[in-house]
């Protein structure tokens, strides 16, 4: 797979042609994808639709795809499970690979911003499942990335801490003007929080459609309902 890293005013992420199989199976089929700055686009698609086997390549995290990906300098990742290490202090998680002399303070900093300013010297075994994504939320926060890549990253909470996670996440997206792509198997959740919707279906990308929604947002607005049936009918589920 041929990769670049450069700057680009249009685009924080532009992938073409993108292919994966294993074995005899071919999961993704020639995916083309562009992300603009500051965008949030949410990644819909059954389970085993390929989703996070494409969030994997736009990673760089899989070298035998096929296609190219052109990713920004400074990008982040947030999978489902918190990826912690437990023999490190949260503090350290969040530093993790970082240099410089300030790398505690800003490690501090993000923690406070996720809303867990007096954690910072706790074991992650100590803290509860969301909190433990706070922090995962934190690590990411802390790189400044252009672009994060979020793997179901509420998909294990229950539902009010995700509620919570999902409006510390649209704060966050306000202050930072980092862009994202969500992968998510919730269509309110995709209709909540992205400014696009894609629907990966075939091996393919089906479906490209804007949230034309203003924030804040509830599943009552005026819109909503009809775009959530929109989008349960591309994923082939009738009401
Ligand atoms: N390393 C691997 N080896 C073999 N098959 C794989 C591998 N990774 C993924 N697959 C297969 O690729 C397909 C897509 O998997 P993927 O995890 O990307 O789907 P998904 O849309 O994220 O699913 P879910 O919503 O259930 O998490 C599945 O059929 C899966 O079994």
């Amino acid at each position: 797979m041929a990769t670049r890293t450069e700057g680009d005013l249009n685009t924080v992420l532009t992938a073409g042609g993108v292919r994966r199989s294993f074995g005899a199976t071919v999961v993704l089929d020639g995916v083309d994808l562009t992300i603009a700055p500051g965008e949030v686009v949410a990644l819909l698609g059954g389970s085993g639709s390929g989703k996070s086997t494409l969030l994997r390549i736009l990673a760089g995290l899989d070298p035998d795809a096929g296609g190219t990906v052109r990713r920004p300098p400074h990008q982040a990742v947030v999978f489902q499970e918190h990826r912690l290490l437990p023999w490190k202090r949260v503090i350290d998680n969040v530093a993790l690979g970082l240099t410089g002399p300030d790398v505690r303070s800003r490690a501090r900093a993000a923690l406070a911003e996720v809303g867990l300013p007096d954690r910072d010297t706790a074991w992650p075994a100590e803290l509860s499942g969301g909190q433990a994504q706070r922090v995962a939320v934190a690590r990411a926060l802390v790189r400044e990335p252009e672009l994060l890549l979020l793997d179901e990253p509420f998909g294990a909470l229950d539902a009010l801490t995700r509620l919570r996670m999902q409006q510390l996440f649209i704060r966050l997206r306000e202050q930072h003007g980092f862009a994202a792509l969500l992968v998510t198997h919730d269509v309110d959740e995709a209709l909540l929080l992205a400014d696009r919707t894609l629907v990966l279906e075939g091996g393919r990308l089906v479906e490209d459609a804007p949230v034309p929604l203003t924030h804040p947002r509830t599943p009552d607005d005026p819109g909503f309902g009809a775009l959530r049936r929109h989008l349960l009918e591309r994923l082939g589920v009738t009401a």
